[in-house]
């Protein structure tokens, strides 16, 4: 870590929240816009200038950083949606966190490792974070969530931010609701913590309501695993199968989740995922919405794979679904020996099956 430099004792910005957010795709972009209208909203808290380090790549010709900076809008992952004159685009990360207090972890998840190499020593003491990043990362037979891999990287607290989000439908301002999960033993009033009021004043807004709950592995797994659920979902629409046989894989794959969250992650919560966005809400919105469940149906309709399908279709945006089921995948490999619950996760291994091992999609229900 660095110690802070910039904010000289007694200048107005002294104690003031200085916001980073570690990505600008669809969602990232998405959450920058409600960000941005809370700094602003609550001067007293925080710093009006939000900062979200930009991956940059060519948009027509000019660099996207200089694209967002002059138009307000991120045309190339969130297009027609203003975000604010007060989100900056930066694309040297060292200098997109030199002064923040406040990190947002929001890129795909196959690039946090890298961005988490490229961090280390350029945070300030006494930074918070939190990832909004759906998925996990599987070593063999140990599984971590995002929150963990954030917390123990960089030595810092890191909550996280899941629910039924789909990002261009927050952008709308539509009613959706989501899960801050926060790293805490505490057993009192949630609502009082330091990092809950951080966050919730950032985040929440009369069309974006935020529940809290202590259980941030919670959170992460259920943004995580639902994206294999979707994936499902996505296979039957592309069958043709209709409402009965998806509602069939959105239950199976609620309870497979449920029961692998509680089977390797004794500390979460049934309520989570019963009773909270991130759980059977995410899974809902998902199945009905999301990117993966998209792909999943262009897959059966077309033949193509996953990976020319994220190219023609998504337009740069990045799936998480298919990669999950890998890992999970890898993790039951490792772990075949003592799984527990009988009949291991079967929706979870058939679509590994389908995704990696050309199984055909017909074949998902084989198992159930
Ligand atoms: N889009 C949505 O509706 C929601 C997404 N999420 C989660 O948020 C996370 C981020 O998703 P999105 O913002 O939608 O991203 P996205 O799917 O729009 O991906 C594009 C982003 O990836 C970045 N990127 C491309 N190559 C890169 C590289 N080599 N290194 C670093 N970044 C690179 C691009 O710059 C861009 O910011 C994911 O884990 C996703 O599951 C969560 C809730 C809703
Ligand atoms: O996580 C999401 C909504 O909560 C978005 O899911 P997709 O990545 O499948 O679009």
């Amino acid at each position: 870590m660095i110690r802070d430099k910039s904010s000289a004792n007694g200048s107005a910005d002294a104690g003031l929240e200085r916001v980073a957010i570690i990505g600008s795709g669809n969602w990232g972009s998405a959450i920058a816009r409600i960000a941005a209208s809370n700094a602003k909203a609550n001067p007293r808290q925080f710093h009006p200038e939000i900062i979200m380090w930009t991956h940059e790549e060519d948009f027509e010709g000019r660099p996207l950083t200089e694209v967002i900076n002059s138009t307000h809008e991120n045309p190339r992952y969130l297009p027609h949606v203003n975000i604010g004159e007060n989100v900056r685009a930066e694309k040297d990360l060292g200098k997109a966190v030199a002064n923040a207090t406040a990190l947002i972890f929001v890129t795909p998840h196959q690039f946090l490792e890298a961005t988490l190499e490229e961090l280390s020593g350029k945070i300030r003491d006494g930074v918070r974070a939190v990832t909004l990043i759906k998925g996990v990362k599987v070593e063999g037979s140990d599984m971590t969530t995002f929150a963990s891999v954030i917390s123990s990287r960089l030595n810092i607290p890191c909550s996280a931010l899941c629910g039924a989000n789909i990002a261009q439908e927050v952008a709308m301002d539509l009613f959706s609701e989501s899960t801050l999960g926060i790293p805490t033993s505490s057993s009192g009033d949630l609502e009082s913590l330091p990092e809950v009021k951080l966050w919730k004043t950032l985040f929440q807004t009369p069309k974006f309501r935020i529940r809290v709950v202590a259980d941030v592995e919670g959170v992460c797994l259920g943004g995580g695993l639902k994206n294999i659920i979707s994936l499902a979902a996505g296979f039957i629409d592309g069958l043709g199968w209709g409402a009965n046989a998806k509602a069939a894989i959105m239950r199976t794959g609620f309870m497979e989740l449920h029961d692998f969250c509680l089977e390797f992650f004794p500390s979460t919560t049934s309520s989570t995922f019963l009773q909270e966005s991130c759980g059977f809400g995410d899974i809902i919105a998902s199945c009905i919405g999301g990117r993966n469940r998209k792909v999943a149906e262009a897959m059966v309709k077309t033949g193509k794979n996953i990976s020319e399908l994220e190219d023609t279709l998504l337009d740069g945006q990045k799936l998480q679904g298919a990669l999950t089921a890998r890992d999970i995948h890898n993790f039951l490999h490792a772990r075949r020996d003592s799984v527990k619950r009988p009949g291991g996760y079967p929706l979870f291994e058939a679509v590994w099956n389908i995704c990696y091992n050309n199984m055909e999609p017909e074949k998902l229900i084989d198992n159930l």
